[in-house]
């Protein structure tokens, strides 16, 4: 069972938009073209111009509104490099240049790691100030180990944005590929510096860190972590933060004990059970499958040992931050700034990825059906790039076909424009826009009975 997304890039412009295959829809075509020009004119290069990073999220456009915020971020895409060709080999000669770094260059490579949906994508988003990385309010959106370049002036900081952690069993319950067991491990591996995120607003991941995260922080002890506590937005009684701190590093951070004035205890810290020093399957290396089994080194006198405690006790600095907030997030950057080492950069200064834009546009279709299909709807859907080839007027025509697994979860509907959302999202509609097809007429969707087609239909409408 597929259907098929279809979507344009114009390459002068460098606006990825869609199109309705089998119903032109000339009005909006030309709408794009004229926006692609103007993006042009303002001196885009060529490549996927994204949405800028705190267009991400609605609430984040709004905020930004309400700060005063939107006019200068959108200028200022204009400044930054294109993030990828929109053609792999250019990309791959991009990727291959050297770099052209000053004499006394410096260097950082940072792991990003955490619990899914911590924000780690969101974050590298926003260091990078362009939309690289897939996001969306589901979890495990990103399913393998992505690739950013920030780079300012003498330094390059390379951010390693990596699948949410998870046990084997988790992912063979929800079907995970192997990278979302393995990459975060592997990435960590070869980082200067590791960050963890914590969702501060989820109140399971905030009063205790989680187990995967700790093992993964055990075994990497040599290499300097910092604690960043996420989306502090959503949290209202901010002392909490303070709690919640040292709660997660065991009240010691950089080798100095966190002093935390007593608060009265949330009721739902009080809840949280204790961890059982008892190991779990997923603790057992039998559980593990072939190419699949971190390099684990712990012995399970160690891991019985991390299961009772609930933080931390090694990181050298804790952030607080939103990252959707630009200035939030600059703040953090800096610090990366201040401590990358004399070295060399491993990419050339136009480099911002090393993904190819193929993957590029599959992960932004995938974010979309994570965003818009319901429950387990998008995490059993496949995408296969079917077309990839220039149009007559420069443009770029993309068609991905979807596969589903079962049969409940093919839509047999026209769906119309999967970004539709106009004045929830503005950032996206204006430059990017993909449309999901299939051969079934318009009226298929009034007599379709697929719950996943309804539910798709209300977001777009
Ligand atoms: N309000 C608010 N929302 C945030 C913040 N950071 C991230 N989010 C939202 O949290 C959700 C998850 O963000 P992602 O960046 O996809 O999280 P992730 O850790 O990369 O998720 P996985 O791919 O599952 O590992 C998205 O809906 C984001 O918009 C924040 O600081 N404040």
């Amino acid at each position: 069972m597929a259907l098929r997304v279809c979507g344009r890039l114009l390459r002068n412009g460098a606006v990825l938009s869609g199109r309705l295959v089998g119903s032109a829809r000339q009005e909006s075509a030309s709408c794009l073209l004229a926006a692609g020009n103007a993006a042009c004119s303002r001196g885009a290069r060529h490549g996927f111009i994204f949405t800028p990073a705190c267009f991400i999220t609605s609430e984040a456009f709004l905020s930004g509104l309400m700060k005063g915020k939107a006019a200068e971020t959108d200028s200022s895409i204009h400044h930054v490099p294109a993030s990828v060709p929109p053609d792999s080999s250019e990309q791959v000669s991009l990727l291959l240049k050297h770099p052209d770094q000053p004499p006394d260059s410096k260097m950082l490579k940072v792991a990003i790691i955490g619990a899914p949906n911590a924000g780690k994508s969101t974050l590298s988003n926003q260091l990078l100030g362009r939309k690289v990385f897939a996001v969306s309010k589901k979890v495990h959106t990103t399913r393998s180990r992505a690739l950013g370049v920030l780079t300012e002036t003498d330094t390059q900081i390379i951010l390693l944005d990596t699948p949410g952690l998870t046990t084997p069993s988790k992912a063979k319950r929800h079907q995970l590929e192997k990278s979302l067991l393995v990459d975060p491990w592997n990435t960590v591996q070869e980082a200067d510096l590791v960050v963890v995120m914590v969702d501060v607003s989820d109140r399971w991941m905030c009063s205790g860190l989680d187990f995967e995260v700790l093992k993964c922080l055990a075994q990497h002890q040599h290499i300097p972590a910092i604690l960043v506590l996420n989306k502090v937005d959503l949290v209202k009684a901010k002392d909490i933060l303070l709690d919640i701190t040292a709660q997660l590093t065991c009240g010691v951070v950089n080798g100095r004990k966190v002093r935390v004035r007593p608060v009265i205890k949330p009721p739902w810290a009080q809840k949280k059970p204790e961890r059982t020093p008892e190991l779990s399957p997923d603790e057992d290396t039998a559980a593990y499958e072939d190419g699949a089994k971190p390099n684990s080194v712990l012995s399970r006198e160690k891991l019985k040992e991390l299961r009772s405690q609930q933080g931390w006790p090694h990181f050298k600095d804790v952030f607080m931050l939103s990252s959707v907030d630009r200035e939030d997030v600059e703040t953090l950057k800096n610090y990366f700034l201040v401590a990358a080492k004399p070295g060399s950069w491993m990419y050339h200064s136009e480099v911002l990825t090393d993904q190819s834009p193929e993957e590029v546009c599959t992960n932004i279709i995938r974010e979309k059906l994570l965003e818009y299909l319901p429950q387990e709807v998008p995490y059993s859907m496949t995408q296969s790039i079917e077309l990839w080839q220039d149009g007559e007027n420069g443009e770029l025509d993309i068609s991905v076909k979807l596969y589903t697994k079962k049969e409940t979860h093919m839509f047999s509907l026209y769906i119309h424009r999967i970004i539709s959302c106009g004045y929830k999202c503005p950032g996206w509609c204006k430059r990017q826009r993909l449309w999901l097809c299939s051969s079934s007429s318009p009226s298929d969707i009034v007599r379709s009975k697929c719950a996943a087609a309804r539910c798709l239909q209300t977001s777009i409408t």
